[in-house]
């Protein structure tokens, strides 16, 4: 399986592409959609959050709500297109015109934090539009709509189940051990910050209004969990094919992710090993672990127990109290650019984080039990599993 996505922030839309889907996946214009809402969710994201909506079009490799085995392409229309058609335009434009819209003012004050100024130098621009059209986390969108025909794929093929929530925001924590299970992701997405733990919810949302107050922006973590990951996906046998691995760098992959941590991750580096591992124990269901500080993954294969992994977000850029830059113009001192921006997206990056995490999984279900359409996975992989020698 493979995908691409392309777009900017303020283009006409985002366009992605899959290829390499089975037929028989269940997908439909309405269930991205609500993927794509549940990404817009979260206290502290910015004014373009409530005024902009997600546009889905399929513009390939679905019919009748089922996928075709074809390449998949859905496109997200950006409603603020409109206001940015002329300094976003494709063909040149009279410069008159890109004035009058008031929008094109060059941006010579990079942010610190973003993409603005390395993009800048590395590419060759005077200003920083042309890069933060693309590092902007608006292609995120593009990602979730994507993840969201992954996901559908993984329940139907292979009964696995994503959930994602915020573990921690800035000094505020979920309890440890607070793992959420797909009955509670109505509730996780009805709560102002994604998270179950309503004490821990209520130290979120204060911190957030403390940092607005503050003219401030926060970060955060977000824990993502697979239930119903078989045995033996991934391998041990070279670097590239380890699962761990493979997870990391697709969460890393995601806008303003700095740190990644599988099962108890860092702490697991401060504890002797009696208290690291899991032990294996014979149980009735078959042979079973004590505990999860794995995270699922050993030796870069899953083990068949809950697949847990966390992604930590540095706060966001473009701090309202603007930080210390150059204005590369004039070389003179200045206030970083800013104008509008989320205080906090944690909850949002974990919705982006479920989708990566999708994908990745997805790909790994179908490298090792291929098919051509649903059923075919669906027996390959039930085959598999009723014929485990050891279990
Ligand atoms: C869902 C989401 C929303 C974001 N919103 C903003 C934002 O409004 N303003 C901003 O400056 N950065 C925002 N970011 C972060 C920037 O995209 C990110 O800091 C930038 O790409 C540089 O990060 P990097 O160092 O990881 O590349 C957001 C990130 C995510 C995942
Ligand atoms: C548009 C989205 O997020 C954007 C991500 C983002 C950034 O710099 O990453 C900056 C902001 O865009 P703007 O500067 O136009 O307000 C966010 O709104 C989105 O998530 O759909």
């Amino acid at each position: 399986m493979r995908w691409l996505t392309a777009g900017e922030s303020h283009g006409p839309a985002l366009v992605a592409t899959l290829e390499g889907l089975p037929a028989g996946v269940p997908v439909t214009t309405e269930l991205v959609a609500d993927h794509l809402a549940r990404r817009r969710l979260g206290y502290g994201r910015g004014a373009r959050m409530k005024f902009e909506q997600d546009e889905v079009t399929f513009l390939s490799g679905v019919r009748h709500g089922l996928s075709l085995g074809s390449p998949i392409a859905v496109m997200v229309g950006n409603t603020e297109w409109p206001k940015w058609e002329k300094v976003m335009s494709a063909d040149p434009v009279d410069p008159s015109e890109l004035k009058e819209t008031g929008r094109n003012a060059p941006l010579t004050r990079p942010r610190p934090g973003h993409a603005d100024l390395a993009g800048m130098q590395k590419y060759g621009f005077d200003e920083a539009r042309p890069i933060l059209e693309r590092a902007s986390a608006r292609e995120t969108a593009a990602r979730v709509a994507l993840g969201a025909v992954a996901r559908s794929f993984l329940k139907e093929a292979a009964g696995i189940e994503i959930v994602s929530h915020v573990t921690e925001l800035a000094a505020a924590k979920a309890p440890y051990g607070l793992y959420p299970t797909p009955a509670d992701v109505e509730k996780l997405d009805a709560d102002p910050v994604r998270c179950l733990d309503a004490d821990a919810s209520k130290a979120m949302v204060a911190e957030i209004d403390q940092a607005h107050k503050d003219g401030d922006t926060l970060g955060g973590v977000v824990e993502v969990l697979a239930y119903g990951v078989p045995v033996g996906l991934g391998s041990h046998v070279h670097w590239d094919r380890r699962l761990d691995a493979r997870l990391a760098a697709a969460l890393m992959g995601i806008q303003a992710i700095k740190g990644v941590e599988v099962g108890d991750g860092f702490d697991l580096a401060r504890v002797p090993g009696s208290q690291a591992h899991d032990e294996i124990v014979r149980t009735d269901e078959g042979i079973r672990r004590t505990s999860g500080r794995s995270g699922g993954t050993e030796g870069g294969l899953t083990t068949g127990e809950l697949l847990r992994v966390r992604a930590a977000m540095k706060p966001i850029a473009t701090v309202p109290r603007a930080l210390a830059t150059v204005d590369v113009a004039t070389g003179e001192a200045a206030a970083a650019h800013h104008q509008r921006s989320d205080v906090c997206a944690v909850p949002a990056a974990g919705i982006v984080a479920e989708a990566m995490v999708a994908l990745v999984l997805a790909d790994a279900v179908l490298e090792k039990f291929g098919g051509d359409s649903v059923p075919e996975t669906r027996r390959n992989v039930q085959g598999y599993v009723d014929n485990l020698r050891i279990r």
